[in-house]
């Protein structure tokens, strides 16, 4: 049989091992992903007895339950065997395509054309090929050859979550930051609106101010801008603005001393609400009485009042993955078979005033469940995450290149994540209206993200 799968092209290497799993109506196997240090690439599975439905699960929480006729061979490479779960759900009936009858292929939900199958006695022929060196696959994150260590988690601690600024903001905006900076060029309009609105001779802190793009734009103002990456403020040097380094929980500038502030894109970089708290309220400090300042982060909400945000528009690759169903418990699947615990929730859930003022409010309830990598111009399954960064050299001497990369391609170039907590609608809100001396002047939906006009009293 093997000689004549490779003779037809169905596998390129033969298989040295064989596992045989016998499955009694109702039994299933957990999501996992076979080890890659121990196995090759192809892995195969030989259907006999009964048909069924095995899932397979992106690490964002797409799920594509496929049918696994009686008699056929499943044959798992690259991305379905290195990065996707695969697992059987245990259960007597499987919900399959009506008008496919029985043949091989992604379930679809669509609800009119499904059908049950009850499970028959199945066993199946697993082979594999042992591997004799470590894995080099493209997926390090998810790769115990290539794993140096334990895969992030959510933040329990203070300390924790500045771990992991540390690690998935600072050095990542350190590393990219020449790339990132080439990515960056287009102002968009309500922030030059506001700066534009500003009286000429305002004094105003762009905190996060990352390649400086907003720096220059009203010539009538002295910008200062400050960063915690000191490869981005020397792009901003280069071009002849005031910035320097320091962290947006510390600027080292007096109260009261600011005109105006913006903060674009950064307090989603904050692990925990408190930190996200304290830093919207040290922009509130270096605001005067009267001064304003505008905070933009980034949306759980990608698709708004039914359009698309242009991050999901701009994914030109997508077709052929069916979002079938957004299982929040797939967010721990990439690693090993863990159960579904059901705690973690996908659905914003906005805190309430009381909350933050005690503390209370944590996205998360689950010790150490890993954090999510996103799928980039997908959407959110996750309020906490890890939002890959496909990099390129040479960035300032290539025309601008991709970051994003579209959806479900993975080029050469290393694979770099930076942590985000996305907000749900009224979240930022929500914490900006416990801030102490502060208004709300205006609050709005922009292109993906959630943004306050904030006034000091
Ligand atoms: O039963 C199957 O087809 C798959 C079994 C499997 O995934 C495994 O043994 O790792
Ligand atoms: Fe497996």
């Amino acid at each position: 049989m093997l000689e004549k799968w490779l003779k037809e092209g169905f596998i390129r290497h033969k298989p040295d091992q064989l596992t045989v799993n016998q499955y009694e109506p109702g039994q299933g196997i957990p999501a996992h992903i076979d080890t890659h240090s121990a196995f090759e690439d192809e892995i195969i599975s030989l259907s006999l007895g009964s048909e069924i439905i095995m899932d397979f699960k992106h690490p964002d929480g797409v799920t594509v339950p496929v049918m696994l006729p009686l008699r056929s061979l499943l044959v798992m490479t690259g991305e379905s065997r290195y990065l996707w779960t695969h697992g059987i759900t245990p259960r007597k009936f499987d919900t399959v395509q009506a008008s496919k009858g029985h043949k091989s292929g992604i379930i679809t939900g669509d609800v009119g054309d499904l059908t049950l199958s009850k499970r028959g006695i199945r066993t199946s022929f697993t082979f594999r090929k042992v591997r004799q060196t470590p894995c080099d696959c493209s997926y390090p994150l998810v790769c115990d050859s290539q794993m140096k260590e334990p895969p992030p988690s959510f933040p329990e601690s203070d300390k924790e979550a500045s771990q992991l600024e540390q690690k998935y903001v600072h050095q990542v905006y350190e590393e990219i930051a020449g790339h990132f900076s080439s990515t960056r060029h287009t102002p968009w309009p309500h922030i030059v609106e506001f700066l534009k609105a500003l009286p000429s001779g305002s004094l105003v802190a762009d905190v996060g101010c990352g390649n400086g793009k907003y720096l220059g734009i009203n010539k009538e103002l002295y910008m200062i801008g400050c960063d915690r990456s000191q490869n981005l403020v020397d792009i901003c040097r280069e071009k002849q603005y005031q910035a320097f380094v320091c962290d947006a929980l510390s600027v080292p500038v007096r109260s009261g001393s600011c005109d105006a502030c913006i903060s674009i894109a950064v307090i989603h970089h904050f692990a925990t609400a408190e930190r996200r708290m304290a830093a919207l309220q040290e922009i509130a400090r270096l605001l005067r009485s009267g001064g304003k300042a505008l905070i933009y982060v980034w949306a759980m909400e990608q698709e708004y009042q039914k359009k698309k945000s242009k991050y999901l528009r701009e994914n030109k690759s997508n077709q052929g993955r069916q979002e079938i169903s957004s299982d929040p418990s797939a967010q721990e699947l990439f690693v090993e078979p863990v159960p579904d615990t059901g705690h973690q929730d996908s659905a914003c859930s906005i805190p309430s005033i009381n909350d933050f003022q005690k503390g209370r409010y944590h996205s998360r309830e689950v010790a150490n469940s890993m954090l999510p990598i996103h799928t980039n111009r997908t959407s959110f399954h996750s309020q906490d995450l890890l939002v890959p960064w496909h990099l390129k050299g040479n960035a300032s001497k290539e025309k601008p290149t991709e970051p994003f990369g579209p959806a479900g391609t993975h080029d050469t170039g290393p694979v770099l994540h930076r942590y985000y907590h996305v907000f749900c609608e009224g979240e930022l809100e929500a914490a900006c209206q416990t801030l102490n001396n502060v208004s709300i002047l205006q609050s709005y939906y922009d292109q993906g993200n959630w943004c306050v006009i904030l006034q000091k009293a």
